[in-house]
């Protein structure tokens, strides 16, 4: 088969803001001008004229004609222009130089900028230099630029018609661009499609009148089935953002090309089901809920990145079940929450809280009485997990005694010592510290039995979940003098964005050390997620690979070479694979690796076969009873 054939058009491509991110001419007036003082107001003009002669709203020539007369440049500026152009390709065009090589006769330049700057640029990435059409600077004997040559027909309006005219191209003509000149190709007869390119810039006038919108080269190549980088073009796969995740998450999204779309707070269930109907991989953090009802809503939906550690606030089965493949940061924040639980306890057993309070009143109070070191003392951990066994090392190196209770065999670091019941780890500890993970099953796992078991003056903290404390017998055993401090930092019910109020029984009470959950919030650890994260989801998003995920079956998979890769997810029932294997056996088709994993809901299948192969294989692959979902990468 040949999804890739050439159907060879004529393909002719805008310079400035489409096969660059920029325009050439406005940032060489900032390189020229850099030691003017006028600088900033200069280029803003000639940035000004470029935009009026791109919407169409002036006449283009009398703009360049302007905009020269503003430039002040010379020979020297262009060679700086040049170096700095070879960084502001376009990622899409980076991506095919391929296409662009290897179809050099199709592919001409058309553009309304200089041929002294483009053609370095534009040759590198394949394109024939007699391709390129532009217009041409002139020069005095020292090497400024004075003017431009006015015979070229680029220069004068409607340039790029004439030029086309002058081509005489025989064949169907596509043109991409981002410019209102670019469209008028179209407009005259002369070409049979226009695509605004909007990779880079989005004119409103332009994409109003353009036969296609093509978001990136490879939409493009996707759309006249041309051999490409992506086999599915990314800038059409939509990434939702939520929860105002580290910008490197958005940086690693939007450098291989997706569409992403960044919201601050966090959405509820209805929002939810209206904003992801056509989002492919969803981020979130602790505050949005994807229930079964978003899922369902969620029909695109491959994958979804918990920014966090915690996955409680999304249905994993029912994940699983859509072949939907989550992932998560399970150690990037834990070093943040263990340093504030021992600043914290440090702070509680002192009883800072109170004192710090009446000093802000103009208060003085120095006694030493209900003051302690936590040197000495016995903290006790529910959940030795990896910030319980953190949290342990830290805290024996203040010369604490450590105890912990977990539900399954955990490895003792250090001196810590495990109890057998949580009855018994409660009824030994100064110090408490909640470090269990946020499952249905644990909601009020503390209450008031529990606080009733605890010493007089205990010390409690919660930096796990809300749900796992009853905070109403918490309030009580605060009042009542038997909880001497507590810190809290996860709450039944938390605010969705900043500007929610927050509300709880504990606001007001002596010794509490309230936080909007921040265990997690410091620069480093959401800078460590922003990165970790997006390089899981890009893993299985481009290579298949599902290791790491929380309710995938995982896979790390090798990088994909000289094959086409079939991803197949089929509801876990026997003899999936066994079809699929007839399937290529009946078609002949070479398999080059296999790989299956599978989980109590889900098989994942991972085939990679030679090259060759046909359109009614993929579809008898498609239809194998039992395929949740099925997606092929090359
Ligand atoms: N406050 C914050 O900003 C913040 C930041 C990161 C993590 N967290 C939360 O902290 C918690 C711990 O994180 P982690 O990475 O250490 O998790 P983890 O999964 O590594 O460890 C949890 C441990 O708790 C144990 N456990 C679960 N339920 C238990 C129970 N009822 N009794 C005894 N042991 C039980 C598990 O066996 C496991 O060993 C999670 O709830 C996580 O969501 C909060
Ligand atoms: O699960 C976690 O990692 C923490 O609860 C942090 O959640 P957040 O990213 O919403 O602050």
């Amino acid at each position: 088969m040949s999804t890739l054939t050439l159907t060879s058009p004529y393909i002719i491509i805008d310079f400035d803001s489409t096969f660059t991110k920029v325009e050439g001419l406005d940032e060489l007036a900032a390189i020229a001008l850099a030691n003017n003082p006028e600088r900033e107001k200069i280029v803003g003009q000639i940035r000004n004229l470029t935009d009026k002669g791109m919407s169409g709203e002036m006449s283009f020539a009398e703009g360049l004609r302007q905009r020269i007369d503003l430039l002040s440049g010379n020979r020297s500026h262009i060679e700086e222009l040049i170096s700095f152009l070879r960084t502001k390709v376009s990622d899409s065009f980076l991506r095919n130089k391929q296409f662009l090589s290897e179809n050099t006769d199709q592919i001409y330049i058309v553009s309304s900028g200089f041929k002294e700057f483009i053609v370095p640029v534009a040759t590198e990435l394949g394109i024939r230099a007699d391709h390129v059409f532009a217009n041409e600077f002139l020069f005095d004997e020292e090497g400024n630029i004075v003017g431009i040559d006015t015979d070229n027909v680029l220069s004068t309006d409607g340039g790029k018609i004439k030029l086309l005219e002058n081509l005489k191209l025989e064949g169907e003509v596509y043109v991409i661009g981002d410019g209102y000149t670019d469209y008028q190709m179209k407009e005259s007869g002369l070409a049979d499609r226009f695509y605004a390119f909007t990779e880079n810039v989005e004119r409103e006038k332009v994409v109003a009148v353009a036969d296609h919108i093509a978001t990136s080269l490879d939409d493009f190549l996707f759309d006249n089935k041309l051999m490409r980088s992506q086999s599915y073009p990314k800038s059409r796969i939509k990434v939702l953002l939520l929860e105002n995740v580290h910008p490197a998450a958005l940086k690693a999204f939007e450098e291989e090309g997706f569409n992403v779309e960044f919201v601050k707070g966090a959405l509820d269930e209805d929002e939810l089901c209206e904003r992801i109907k056509d989002v492919s991989i969803i981020g979130i953090r602790s505050k949005t809920n994807i229930t079964k009802k978003v899922l369902e809503h969620a029909n695109k939906l491959m994958a979804i990145g918990a920014f966090c550690i915690g996955t409680n606030q999304i249905d994993l089965d029912e994940a699983a079940k859509r072949g939907i493949a989550v992932f998560n940061a399970p150690y990037s924040n834990t070093r943040s929450v263990v340093e504030l639980a021992i600043g914290e306890m440090i702070l509680l057993i002192r009883n800072i809280v109170p004192k710090s309070n009446m000093m802000h009143e103009g208060k003085w109070d120095k006694s030493a009485n209900g003051s302690f070191e936590v040197r000495g003392k016995k903290l006790g951990m529910v959940g030795y997990g990896s910030i319980g066994t953190q949290l342990s090392v830290v805290a024996e190196a203040m010369g604490m005694e450590v105890f912990f209770y977990d539900e399954i065999e955990k490895l003792s670091l250090g001196n810590a010592r495990k109890v057998s019941t949580l009855d018994e780890l409660l009824s030994i500890s100064d110090v408490i510290s909640l470090h269990v993970d946020g499952r249905k099953e644990n909601t009020n796992i503390i209450g008031k039995r529990e606080f009733d078991l605890m010493k007089d003056g205990v010390i409690f903290m919660n930096l796990s979940r809300g749900h796992v404390v009853d905070i109403k017998a918490l309030a009580e055993a605060i009042k009542s003098g038997k909880v001497a401090g507590a810190g809290v930092d996860v709450f039944p019910k938390e605010p969705k964005t900043n500007k929610e109020a927050f509300e709880s029984e504990l606001i007001g009470l002596p010794n509490v050390i309230l936080t909007p959950h921040i265990g997690g919030s410091t620069e480093e650890a959401q800078e460590n997620i922003g990165h970790f994260v997006p390089a899981k989801l890009l893993e299985f998003m481009n290579n298949g690979s599902s290791y790491g995920s929380v309710n995938f079956p995982e896979v790390q998979l090798p990088k994909l070479k000289d094959s086409h890769r079939l991803l197949h997810i089929h509801a876990n029932v026997p003899g999936v694979l066994a079809k699929l294997n007839r399937i290529f056996a009946d078609t002949n088709v070479n398999i080059t690796g296999q790989y299956l994993k599978t989980n109590e809901h889900i098989g994942y299948v991972i085939v990679d076969i030679s090259k060759k192969y046909t359109e009614e294989f993929i579809q008898m692959v498609k239809e194998v009873d039992g395929t949740i979902r099925f997606r092929m990468l090359y």
